[in-house]
């Protein structure tokens, strides 16, 4: 017998050089042994250096996906990352607003290369028409800022902005990520009643390609398997930080994200491939 095997579903952008996106988001629910489904929004060229272009897929097409998953294995929870355009984000609300499972929000706006993912009248309609129905919301510093329109140059700024998130927006709950302030990575949880910190060393590499897909994927397959918000986030947080640990110098920009189950254990592969 299988047990219960749980599922999730990302609706995403994709990244054909496998390190974002839709594509980071399978990997991840894989290692986290949850099944991975998928919605894609939209196409993106793109590699370790940057974007090199987008195409869009019409709402009509989107939605066709959405219900050939939804009406068939239906997940256990959802995450949405890059949704570019306010008519995405309004199918995307009315189909999630039917379900009642977990929903994890990575307000994607720019990728690490700087390459804009999202219109700029779309930065309004995350906050009024998705965020109200997120169960997590997992902002970097740069989305967290313009989410709640003021700055955020440190820790009590950013747990000011997690406070705003929940209590004027209406997430369930906000982390603010600490990759982009200075010092130790530090992420900061807020679910309408405490603060919870997850604090790890910051390691000293430019491979940090994919980074909060990875988190935000992580987190969402520990709510599939039913664990709490504070518990999804904890071992989310471990999961990327050995994730960006043994990420891959890969490509000639930014490097991807890896984990590979027993890697840690087992060492790193020789040239041929082989885990002594
Ligand atoms: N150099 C680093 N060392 C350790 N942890 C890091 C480092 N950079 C980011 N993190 C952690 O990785 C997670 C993702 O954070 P980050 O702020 O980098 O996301 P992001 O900017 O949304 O990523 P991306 O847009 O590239 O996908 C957070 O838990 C953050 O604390
Ligand atoms: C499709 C996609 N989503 C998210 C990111 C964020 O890094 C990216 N580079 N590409």
């Amino acid at each position: 017998m299988m047990g219960s095997v749980k599922s999730a579903l990302t609706i995403a952008g994709t990244d054909p050089s496998g390190g974002a996106g839709i594509q980071a988001d399978l990997k991840t629910f894989q290692e986290r042994q949850v099944y991975g489904m998928s919605v894609i929004t939209s196409v993106v060229a793109q590699n370790t250096l940057g974007v090199q272009d987008v195409k869009h897929l019409s709402i009509d097409f989107i939605e066709k996906q959405m219900d050939a998953v939804l009406e068939d294995i239906f997940p256990q929870a959802i995450k949405t990352g890059m949704i570019a355009t306010v008519e995405m984000m309004q199918l995307i609300a009315t189909k999630i607003a039917k379900t009642n499972i977990p929903y994890v929000i990575d307000p994607v706006m720019v990728a690490k290369s700087g390459d804009s993912l999202m219109e700029d009248q779309s930065r309004k309609a995350i906050r009024d028409v998705l965020i109200p129905l997120a169960t997590v919301v997992t902002p970097n510093v740069p989305e967290a800022e313009i989410l709640v329109g003021f700055d955020i140059k440190n820790q009590q700024d950013a747990k000011k902005a997690a406070k705003v998130i929940v209590d004027d927006l209406g997430a369930q709950s906000a982390v603010v990520k600490g990759g982009h302030l200075p010092g130790e990575a530090v992420d900061i949880l807020y679910d309408g009643n405490d603060y919870y910190y997850f604090k790890n060393v910051r390691f000293d590499t430019k491979h940090t390609h994919g980074t909060g897909c990875t988190f935000s994927a992580a987190i969402t397959a520990e709510l599939a398997k039913g664990k709490s918000i504070k518990e999804a986030v904890e071992l989310g947080k471990a999961y990327i930080t050995d994730a960006i640990k043994f990420s891959l110098e890969l490509g000639q920009g930014n490097g991807p994200t890896n984990h590979w189950g027993g890697y840690r254990l087992k060492g790193l592969p020789n040239q041929e491939g082989e885990i002594k």
